[in-house]
């Protein structure tokens, strides 16, 4: 049976202060028995969430990480780092990241196997953009990025990865996939990991949707057989939207 799990993605928002308020206020509410609960920040407000999410069941993701252990990357932070901070998640290959900055589907591999070597959980996005979807091509896209992201993962580290799903037209412009589109897709996906790593990690491997997910539309996500959680922007901002997220994944 696989755990449901609701990550929020934070993207560039979010002072100290302003986390760690936002944490006050979800503590003890976005804690729902057999749903995996999970807030991906920036990197400066990490420690004090880690500070404050222990004794809870709320789990602390980053949102990008260098696939090198150290060495010379100006700005860039290694897994080593956000795993001595207590880290447990790590988001790679967001469409933000390879559209503003440049990360191939080779770059996202290096680092999915770099995460799981500082023993961080990958969630791996992977989505089509609205022509390449127009032109009959969602399926293909996902196919490639989905392999090459997990590609050299044993079969237990492809089991443990998240996938996201992300049709980068659903993010942030309020259009979302119906749920039976997203878990068209979805079912696709873990077809094409059974075909890569075998039928026992293909059922295990989580799946999310992502792409304007709110607390209103949730239900109809998880409804779907396939689709085992949300990758949320916007709407897990706010303490009472991403709590009604947290419950409506139950
Ligand atoms: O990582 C989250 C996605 O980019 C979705 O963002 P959104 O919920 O604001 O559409």
């Amino acid at each position: 049976m696989r755990k449901p799990i609701i990550a929020g993605n934070w993207k560039m928002f979010k002072t100290v202060a302003e986390a760690t308020s936002f944490f006050a206020d979800v503590k003890g509410k976005a804690e729902v028995e057999g749903v995996e609960s999970v807030i991906c920040a920036p990197f400066t407000n990490l420690p004090a969430l880690v500070e404050a999410a222990k004794g809870t069941s709320i789990a602390i993701g980053a949102q990008n990480m260098h696939f090198e252990e150290s060495g010379a990357f100006t700005g860039e932070i290694s897994g080593a780092m956000l795993k001595e901070l207590g880290v447990q998640y790590v988001i790679l290959g967001h469409s933000e990241r390879r559209a503003y900055f440049a990360e191939t589907d080779e770059i996202v591999n290096k680092k999915t196997q770099a995460a799981f070597k500082s023993g961080l959980t990958p969630i791996v996005c992977v989505g089509e953009k609205l022509e390449e979807r127009e032109a009959g091509h969602t399926k293909e896209v996902c196919k490639v990025q989905t392999e090459a992201a997990l590609q050299g993962l044993t079969a237990e580290q492809a089991a443990q990865t998240v996938i996201a799903y992300e049709p980068i037209w659903a993010i942030g412009t309020g259009k979302s996939s119906t749920a039976t589109d997203a878990e068209d897709v979805i079912a696709y996906i873990r077809d094409v990991v059974k075909g890569q790593f075998g039928e026992e990690t293909a059922a295990a491997v989580r799946i999310q949707y992502g792409g304007s997910v709110k607390p209103n539309n949730i239900a109809e996500y998880m409804a779907q057989p396939n689709i085992d959680g949300a990758l949320v922007g916007g709407a897990s901002l706010e303490p009472a939207s991403y709590i009604a997220l947290v419950e409506g994944a139950k």
